[in-house]
């Protein structure tokens, strides 16, 4: 077993010595530290072939090293797409080059006039019969294709998603192998004109790109063919649904999920290590500066985002499994589970990278000024989570398709009650037809340390919303607006019924995650106490929604509270061991202020005499400041 990562430190001078006050937060170990890396590993074995990889090939490599931030992800993205969409033949054809990187993907479905409303894509592919190609074409300026990563200067291949237009009618979105530039001299090919869309908020170091089709041929074999066939004749065949073509995007939203969690698990590292070795101000008088980790405002704003990272870790494994599961069977073309799988997909990474984004940003705030220096590598860090709330499908727009779904599965459950319904709802909204809890049964605080009772608190106004949301567009409807206005005037309802019910997904995934952590008692106390504090976070920072109906008193929410406020002390004496565990190199971690030893000053102030102003010719003084300073001397 390899030694811990997080003491591979910068290797610079003050990686030699921990920190005092770092130091101390690690004797007292209530837990096994490497246990808990192992299980977010899922094994100790994974643990050390993640810190082989990791170290064998990002140290090695500096520039890839830095804040984890690896080159070409699209590639990563076309293979997926490769996988659902292709047929078994164009798998067979198109991995192995990929894999070997002799060719480089991207994935082209965005265009300057449409990202969200996919049947709204312009890019079309005419089905030629004499040739068998495809003639893929960009018939307006709005058809330019816009924003997808790696094509502004590496790709030599995109996967272009284009309106597939054979036998005389629009087919609707199919997706193409598309050869943009040589493979001799990596020019632009004929028809094809690519380049960067240019400079935005963060992730400087992918090359986003814009691409415009001028009548460009492909293969007719070039079409993913695993969902829908055109025979050499233009015959169209179809062997999916309408939204079969969509399902790359679904893997990929499932997919994306821990890389988004791990920008919120660093920022919580580096703001919490920080906030071990920054003193502030006194509690007492009488004593020295304290750690602003002991004040509770402090320990209020990064410990549930500690949770918060912990909850995620969780869900996004068990929605990896439920998508390992599903997606078989979806390949063969069985899509009882595509629905549900769509839903969670959209829902929760819009909510995971809500919440990331969210929590981020709170954590470089809470390192004052030092969280506003890149030095910290905390902005950069915000920057880059903040795109995720807008790929891969922007936020509001995914919530409303789990809203969708809400409002499907209940309007089932109003057509036909009895037992077969119940088993056939699909589990992730089981609790649309439960027996309804009209009153939370909490006497006391202790009595909010029970999953199974908060589990339900979540369940009930997830309930609650979904149901205000179908009863909203009813009444408008018969007031004599159509279905579509009416839903229209109720996204904003549908939006709060869908993110009660992420959240609710999210505390039963964590709570599940628990009941197998039997043999590891150490561990799960610890993390029983994160996932409390999790939920009670979500229900004090939307007591309106308990307290609407009456589900929660007054002084029940008191009741929460006063258990929140206690678990923030609990949580408080193991947070420094919480963070190791994630097991982020410093490298990873890019961050002056979250290095594993503890020793913020030093390398900030290192770090600040190497940055280009304090090592370039200062160009200013010649040209400005000198002849200003003199221009005044002379009026004195
Ligand atoms: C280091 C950094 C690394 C960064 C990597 C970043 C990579 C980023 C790559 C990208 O951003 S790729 C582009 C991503 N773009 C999107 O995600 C576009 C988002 N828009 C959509 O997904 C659809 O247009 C939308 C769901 C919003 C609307 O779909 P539709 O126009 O078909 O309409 P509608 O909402 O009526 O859905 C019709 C049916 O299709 C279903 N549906 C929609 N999308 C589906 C889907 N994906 N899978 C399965 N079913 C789907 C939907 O549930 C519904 O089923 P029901 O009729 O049974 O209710
Ligand atoms: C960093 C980054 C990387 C990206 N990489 C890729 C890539 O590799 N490949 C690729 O193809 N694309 C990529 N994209 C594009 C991305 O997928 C789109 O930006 C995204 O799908 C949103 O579409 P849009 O930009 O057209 O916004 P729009 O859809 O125009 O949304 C703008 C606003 O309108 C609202 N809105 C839109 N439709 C509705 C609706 N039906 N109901 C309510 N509100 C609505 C939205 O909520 C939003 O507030 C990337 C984007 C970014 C930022």
């Amino acid at each position: 077993m390899g030694s811990p990562v997080h003491r591979v430190s910068m290797g610079d001078t003050w990686s030699r010595q921990v920190h005092p006050d770092i130091e101390s937060e690690r004797y007292k170990q209530t837990f096994d530290v490497e246990r808990l890396t192992n299980i977010l590993d899922g094994g100790a074995q994974d643990t050390a072939l993640r810190r082989k990889v990791g170290c064998s090939t990002t140290a090695s490599l500096p520039y890839r090293a830095l804040s984890g931030s690896l080159g070409f992800s699209l590639q990563h993205i076309f293979l997926k797409a490769l996988r659902s969409l292709g047929s078994e033949e164009q798998i067979a054809k198109w991995v192995p080059v990929c894999n070997k990187f002799q060719i480089i993907g991207t994935y082209a479905q965005t265009e300057l006039g449409h990202g969200t409303y996919l049947q709204g894509l312009e890019t079309e592919a005419t089905y030629d019969a004499a040739t068998q190609e495809f003639v893929v074409h960009s018939p307006t300026m709005t058809a330019i294709k816009w924003w997808p990563g790696d094509l502004g200067r590496s790709a030599t291949h995109a996967l272009v998603q284009a309106q597939l237009i054979c036998s005389g009618a629009r087919q609707g979105m199919h997706a193409f192998i598309v050869p943009i530039r040589s493979l001799q001299d990596h020019t632009p090919l004929p028809g094809i004109t690519v380049g960067d869309i240019g400079p935005k908020m963060g992730l400087d170091h992918v090359d986003n790109g814009f691409l415009q089709l001028d009548h460009v041929r492909v293969p007719r074999e070039n079409m993913l063919s695993r969902f829908a066939r055109v025979l050499p004749d233009g015959t169209y065949i179809k062997l999916g649904t309408a939204q079969s073509n969509y399902l790359s995007m679904v893997v990929t939203r499932v997919e994306l999920l821990p890389g988004i969690t791990a920008e919120l698990q660093k920022a919580c590292v580096i703001a919490i290590r920080y906030s071990i070795i920054r003193h502030q101000s006194r509690l007492r008088p009488s004593e020295p500066e304290a750690k602003i980790l002991d004040y509770q405002t402090q320990q209020q704003k990064l410990l549930p985002q500690l949770a918060t990272a912990y909850a995620f870790h969780f869900l996004a494994r068990s929605l990896l499994e439920f998508l390992h599961d599903s997606h078989d069977a979806i390949l063969d073309r069985d899509f009882s589970l595509l629905p549900e799988l769509h839903a969670l997909s959209a829902g929760l990474k819009a909510m995971v990278s809500d919440f990331c984004t969210y929590g981020a940003e709170l954590c470089r705030r809470a390192c004052g000024g030092h969280g506003y220096s890149k030095l910290s590598g905390l902005p950069s860090l915000v920057t880059k989570v903040t795109a995720s709330c807008t790929f891969e499908g922007e936020n509001t727009v995914l919530y409303l398709q789990m809203a969708r779904f809400l409002v499907k599965s209940y309007q089932r459950t109003q057509v036909s009650l009895g037992p077969t319904l119940q088993r056939s709802l699909p589990q992730s909204v089981a609790y649309l037809t439960a027996p309804d809890l009209a009153r939370c049964p909490a006497q006391r605080a202790a009595d909010f340390f029970h999953p199974e009772l908060y589990t339900t608190a979540w369940a009930h106004v997830a309930a609650r919303l979904t149901k205000d949301s179908v009863h909203h567009i009813q009444t408008l409807m018969r007031s004599g607006a159509d279905e579509h206005e009416a839903w229209n005037r109720t996204t904003v309802i549908h939006l709060q019924a869908a993110k009660a019910h992420c959240y609710y997904v999210t505390v039963k995934s964590f709570t599940e995650a628990l009941e197998k952590l039997e043999s590891e008692p150490a561990v799960r106390q610890v993390l029983r106490r994160l996932c409390d504090l999790y939920a009670l976070h979500g229900i004090l920072t939307n007591t309106g929604d308990f307290l609407h109906d009456g589900f929660l008193s007054g002084a029940q929410v008191d009741m929460a509270r006063t258990a929140y406020l206690d678990l923030l002390l609990l949580v408080r004496k193991d947070a420094i061991l919480l963070t190791d565990a994630f097991d982020f190199t410093d490298q990873c971690l890019n961050s002056a202020l979250g290095c594993y030893d503890g020793n913020v000053y030093e390398r900030l102030f290192d770090w600040a005499q190497k940055s280009p102003s304090n090592t370039q010719e200062n160009p200013a003084y010649e040209k400005y400041i000198r002849p200003l300073l003199q221009s005044c001397r002379s009026k004195l």
